[in-house]
């Protein structure tokens, strides 16, 4: 990355959490086992068609390229000139390049600003998006668990239970045994009876979350399921995503909030326009991440809100330390080269 990339950060949103029930709580430290996930060198290359999709891409900051359509011949001109698609065709390159081996036992947030690519890579990492290039190797049966989950809308909550443990590999008998102990972690009540359609965000991600860690799956994937959560549910959240790991599963959790990535990680990944600038100790990669979305937000403000943070629910920002500017936005442009 060089510093043109670092000018054109500039109308990217830094968004960045923190919240009070996260304040003092870590990931508890555990013997790490063997590798239980390999990612080499993924790329991921989707193809969109018209200009508003790539616009929203550019807008992230990721790499998209304009297609040229393929010069049909004459034959093929004549017979099909009525059908010729008509718009751009585009490629936005959501990850790139990212490398990195995870182990049993690992609690592993995945942090960037919006479009950084976190969700497609654990998509990807899941098998739900072929990679354009490189490879992902799993040892085990990684569950997803997100926005793009498997569930039904238009099915009571009931039915999705049903249908996300088979999906998981659950037997009808285990799904019935942890029946209730799903309804009670989703703190879902009556409505379970009901459509999902019919559900708050909030309650549709508990109940998302408590299917896909019913199990106790090899590899736990949370994409920003926690953070509709109250303090009960992140308590139980917690409670459960060290359990998998106790089993020697890996958890991996993508989420806005910092503070709930420092309370519940032992690793961080930090994604940047598709890259994987930074991987480490939760401490050293939360840190040197606060530390470029203050800069960014102090570079974007002049100066006046730099030193802000947000907490959810409040439209208050607090005061925190003041950033490094400049030079912790060149450290980011620097790790990324
Ligand atoms: N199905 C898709 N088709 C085309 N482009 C996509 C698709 N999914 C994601 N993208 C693009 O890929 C880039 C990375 O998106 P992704 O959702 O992985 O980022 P993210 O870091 O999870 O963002 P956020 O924090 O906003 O959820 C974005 O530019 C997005 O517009």
């Amino acid at each position: 990355m060089t510093d043109d990339v670092v000018e054109a950060d500039a109308h990217l949103d830094f968004d960045m959490e923190d919240e009070d029930d996260d304040r003092g709580q870590h990931a508890v430290e555990i013997p790490l086992g063997d590798p239980c996930l390999v990612v080499d060198d993924l790329h991921v290359v989707f193809r969109v068609f018209g200009g508003k999709q790539r616009d929203s891409a550019k807008q992230s900051g990721v790499h998209v390229q304009d297609v040229k359509p393929p010069r049909r011949k004459l034959v093929q001109r004549i017979l099909g000139a009525g059908r010729q698609h008509v718009g751009a065709v585009s490629e936005v390159h959501a990850v790139r390049g990212v490398s990195f081996v995870a182990r049993h036992g690992e609690s592993i947030g995945i942090v960037g600003i919006n479009g950084s690519g976190k969700s497609t890579l654990l998509r990807a990492i899941t098998g739900l998006i072929p990679p354009h290039e490189g490879s992902v190797w799993v040892d085990g049966e990684p569950a997803l668990l997100g926005v793009n989950a498997a569930l039904m809308p238009q099915m009571t909550g009931a039915k999705n239970i049903e249908i996300g443990g088979l999906a998981l590999g659950m037997t009808p008998k285990e799904i019935d045994d942890k029946f209730d102990e799903v309804v009670e972690f989703a703190d879902i009540g009556e409505f379970v009876d009901l459509p999902m359609k019919t559900y708050s965000s909030g309650m549709a991600a508990r109940l998302r979350f408590a299917i896909s860690s019913a199990a106790i799956p090899d590899i736990l994937m949370v994409d920003e399921a926690l953070a509709t959560g109250d303090a009960a549910f992140k308590a139980r959240s917690k409670a459960r995503i060290d359990e998998v790991r106790r089993q020697a599963g890996t958890v991996f959790l993508v989420s806005h909030s910092i503070s709930t990535i420092e309370a519940m990680c032992t690793r961080v990944l930090w994604m940047h326009q598709g890259r994987l600038v930074m991987d480490g100790h939760v401490d050293e990669v939360a840190s040197a991440y606060k530390q470029f979305v203050r800069a960014n937000r102090e570079a974007r403000t002049g100066g006046g809100a730099g030193g802000q943070r947000r907490v959810r629910g409040t439209d208050k920002p607090q005061r925190a330390g003041a950033g490094r500017g400049k030079a912790a936005r060149k450290d980011v442009a620097r790790r990324s080269a």
